[in-house]
């Protein structure tokens, strides 16, 4: 079978949209007279085997979500048990695949009937399932009988049971690596699992942190998938806020399954536990999968990391239909913190076709003598302001704002109206000149409400330590003054839950400017018609 995986994959992604589960049934045969009845496949290595490369080969078609359905794989030092009750699934399925092919190659076959009558009487189906024929590619040399995937060695050997297991991540962004160690852990637990799932301080230094699905939306995916392959094991989901959780005091534990990059951990866990007067736990390690997509900039591993640096520059949800915006040009607000590299960005989208209206100079302008907002400003924060040639020192002006939010909404409450007044003169230059978009480099435009100004909200995000060395460096700050303007701004994440796309400029000046090619191909693809 192991040879025959990867054609088979690559010919259901051709029809799946979604969910592929897989039941394995060694041995099933569909062209007897009587109609075949699901049996428990003992959990050997061989079949743990080419679990692992089901996943492992499935990654190359990132839009499946693969399920290998475990109800029916019984680890043998259970009793045997019926497997006679029809299971729900999440998603029921719709269409029930094969590459079983009569001698004249047709579509219609006695087999596909008994292969529908055999899945509905083992999961619960979509009324009028059908059954379509797959047709892999199998290469010449990659039949049956090929070398095996295993070492011989592992051969029939099963794997060991405990009663209860333990096993801690973030599962971020479910991956097939994720459902390899999940898989393990349900084939290895007799009755519970019990998952830490890191939150909160644990995720501080994770890489683009701010893209990490909120933990109500992990425990939620991570339950359905748990559920859907083995619903007859019990699911404890804990936050975990420390490296340890509940694995170094829970007296039931019997086994923490790791990966390569985890052993570490595991191995801390036994030092507590014993420290703790518990029994070690044993460790049952799994090897990481090796992502063939990766690019330069992403982990050899499959990794969510990875996954989200993926979504850099991609739609992250649909922007919402304003009426009262004139649909052409399609106006995109760019914001981002101070230092987040959002100008780089900006002046790159200029470069390839949008009209830039640059906000934070409009800012300057309109308190420059004989601008709209200079009287006021000199009037509400003092003449001690002004330069000798009577313009205003914008770096008095900060010192006196940042910091003080007092100051700067007095400051803000001024030229805010003045700058929009401006912008809007600025769009309408935009259609004179035949522009289809518009990009606002605005640096607190979710601060200042403008999110209505806008078609959709894109925002540079760069961890608070790089951008605080970055205004360092530029502005000549001292560490306090820099923090002090951060703090007077949101954070990322607060950006990120109001954006619908999000670009990071922390990796090389190629790496932002592919992002934002792709940010705006896409965007292309699906600005209205003029
Ligand atoms: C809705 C908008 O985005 S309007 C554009 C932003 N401008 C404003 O809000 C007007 C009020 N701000 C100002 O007048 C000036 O920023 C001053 C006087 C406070 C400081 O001037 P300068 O020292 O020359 O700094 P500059 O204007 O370049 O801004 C420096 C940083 O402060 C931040 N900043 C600017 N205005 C604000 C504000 N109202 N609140 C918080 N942070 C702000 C920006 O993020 C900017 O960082 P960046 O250059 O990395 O993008």
């Amino acid at each position: 079978l192991s040879p025959r995986l990867v054609p088979i994959l690559a010919s259901a992604s051709r029809i799946v949209e979604d969910t592929l589960y897989i039941h394995l049934q060694p041995g099933l045969s569909l062209t007897g007279s009587s109609q075949p009845k699901s049996t428990y496949v003992p959990a050997t290595r061989e079949v743990y085997n080419v679990i692992n490369k089901l996943y492992a080969d499935a990654d190359a078609h990132g839009h499946l979500d693969v399920r290998v359905l475990l109800t029916n794989i019984r680890n043998q030092s259970l009793a045997p048990q019926s497997l006679s009750s029809v299971q729900n699934l999440s998603h029921p399925p719709e269409v029930v695949l094969t590459d079983f092919q009569t001698s004249d190659g047709g579509q219609y076959n006695p087999v596909k009937q008994q292969l529908e009558r055999y899945a509905t009487s083992c999961y619960s189906c979509w009324p009028n399932l059908i059954s379509v024929l797959l047709y892999p590619d199998y290469e010449p040399g990659t039949g049956e009988g090929e070398q095996p995937l295993q070492k011989p060695d592992w051969d029939g050997m099963s794997l060991h049971s405990y009663g209860d297991i333990v096993v801690g991540g973030t599962f971020d962004r479910l991956h097939n690596a994720h459902k390899i160690l999940l898989s393990t852990c349900c084939m290895l637990a007799e009755n519970r699992l019990l998952l830490g799932i890191s939150d909160k301080n644990l995720l501080e230094n994770k890489l683009l942190k701010e893209l990490i699905q909120p933990y109500e939306k992990r425990v939620e995916k991570l339950c359905e998938f748990l559920v859907d392959i083995k619903p007859s094991l019990r699911y404890d989901t804990v936050p975990l806020l420390d490296p340890y959780g509940p694995s170094i005091t829970d007296p039931d534990l019997k086994c923490i399954v790791v990966s390569e990059e985890t052993r570490k951990g595991g191995v801390a866990v036994n030092k507590k536990r014993l420290e703790n007067g518990l029994p070690e736990l044993a460790l049952h390690e799994i090897p990481l999968v090796k992502d063939l997509r990766h690019s330069e900039n992403e982990e050899e591993k499959i990794s969510s990391s990875s996954l989200r640096h993926r979504l850099l520059g991609t739609l992250l949800q649909p922007p919402q239909k304003d009426l009262d915006l004139p649909s052409c040009p399609y106006v995109i607000g760019l914001t981002g913190g101070t230092g987040s590299g959002k100008s780089s960005i900006a002046r790159h989208l200029e470069h390839l076709g949008a009209y830039l209206v640059d906000v934070d100079r409009l800012g300057h302008e309109a308190y420059a003598p004989g601008g709209p907002a200079y009287e006021q400003v000199v009037e509400a924060f003092g003449a001690d302001l002004l330069n000798e040639d009577g313009t205003i020192n914008r770096k008095v002006l900060g010192a006196k704002v940042f910091g003080n939010q007092e100051q700067l909404k007095s400051l803000t409450d001024i030229v805010w109206p003045v700058i929009a007044q401006m912008v809007k003169k600025q769009i309408n230059e935009a259609v004179v000149q035949g522009k289809a978009v518009c990009v606002l480099d605005a640096a607190v435009l979710l601060e200042a409400g403008w999110s209505d100004m806008v078609h959709e909200v894109w925002t540079a995000i760069i961890p608070e330590t790089e951008a605080l060395s970055r205004i360092m460096a530029r502005d000549g700050l001292s560490e306090e003054a820099a923090r002090s303007r951060l703090q007077s701004q949101l954070t990322n994440s607060q950006r990120v839950e109001q954006s619908h796309v999000v670009l990071c400029t922390l990796w090389e000046p190629e790496v932002t400017h592919r992002q934002v090619e792709k940010a705006w191909a896409l965007l292309q693809q699906r600005i209205p018609p003029d």
